[in-house]
């Protein structure tokens, strides 16, 4: 089977968890037969490439669209009917955040403030000013970056139990990025907050993400646990003279033009690998996780 999916317990308290989702735009299908579940106080890392549906399946898992099919709970509710306290434990970040544009940061808060009984007034202030951003200039006036990390902000200083964040560093510098990630990590590990994020920058993930969610062609090709990668998946480049003897079950495959392959394998249940590594002249290679992205989704 061309996947490794980690099996979804009937666990009601999981942050996040979707069960055979599948959805589309007019004629073509976008996510199909997504399983997914976020464990509390677990770092999950979405990745895929550009058009790949992460957007999409966070969508639904939050319950911003109906799927076609499928269930999406969060904190074990229906995630298209969730209660005023289940919206409260919860924090979402856009990849664009555009409402309350005619607001200032200082206003947003304010306003925002009161829906949140865990609202970090003293924490929006700081970090604000921290990372240089004009409290009283109109959010619509602010660079994508500058609106991102109000945006972050604002998810933050809700103290959430469950924040989703759509490609939080897209619009960030080097610096701002280095502090999203070091206040995720300390949020996961203090608070024992549950994130769910998407990124294409997989130094990112390999920094903060505990486990790794690949979404390729509408599907989730893996989901397991950043550390375990290196152990489970490897390359293995046949020769062309071997390539008959090439397993079928790979995770990516690709042909050079001297006929020779480079397959993405993975260990089976008793840990071994696939018999063809064995053969004479046939070699077994170490993938980082970004090699791992680029052999799959390449
Ligand atoms: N409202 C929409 N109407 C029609 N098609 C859409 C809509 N939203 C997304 N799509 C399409 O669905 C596919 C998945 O989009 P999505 O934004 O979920 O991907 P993504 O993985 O988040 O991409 P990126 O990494 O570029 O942000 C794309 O082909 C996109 O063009």
């Amino acid at each position: 089977m061309n996947a490794v999916l980690r099996s979804i317990h009937d666990n009601d308290t999981a942050p996040l968890a979707v069960r055979g989702l599948s959805h589309g735009y007019e004629d073509s299908a976008v996510l199909s037969g997504v399983d997914l579940a976020l464990e509390p106080g677990n770092v999950l890392g979405l990745i895929g490439r550009n058009g790949a549906g992460k957007s999409t399946l966070i969508r639904a898992m939050l319950g911003l669209l109906p799927p076609r099919t499928g269930e999406c709970t969060v904190f074990g509710e229906p995630a298209l009917k969730l209660s005023d306290r289940t919206k409260a434990r919860m924090a979402y970040v856009p990849q664009q955040p555009e409402a309350l544009a005619w607001l200032t940061a200082r206003q947003m808060f304010d306003y925002v403030g009161r829906f949140y009984p865990t609202w970090d007034a003293a924490f929006a202030k700081t970090t604000l000013e921290r990372w240089q951003i004009a409290p009283d200039k109109l959010l619509g006036k602010l660079s994508p970056g500058e609106r991102q990390r109000v945006d972050l902000i604002r998810a933050l200083a809700s103290r959430p139990e469950l924040l989703v964040l759509d490609e939080p560093a897209a619009a960030l510098d080097p610096v701002a990025r280095r502090e999203l990630l070091r206040e995720i990590a300390l949020r996961a590990g203090e608070a024992g907050t549950s994130v769910l994020f998407s990124t294409h920058i997989v130094s990112d993930l390999e920094r903060v993400a505990s486990d790794i969610a690949f979404l390729h062609d509408g599907k989730l090709l893996l989901h397991c646990a950043v550390d375990e990668t290196k152990e489970r998946f490897a390359r293995l480049w046949m020769p062309a003279a071997m390539s008959a003897a090439a397993p079928s079950a790979v995770l990516g495959r690709h042909r050079h033009d001297d006929g020779s392959l480079s397959l993405v394998v993975e260990r089976d249940a008793n840990g071994r690998w696939p018999e063809a590594s064995r053969l004479p002249g046939v070699r077994l290679d170490a993938l980082g996780l970004e090699d791992l992205f680029v052999e799959i989704a390449g």
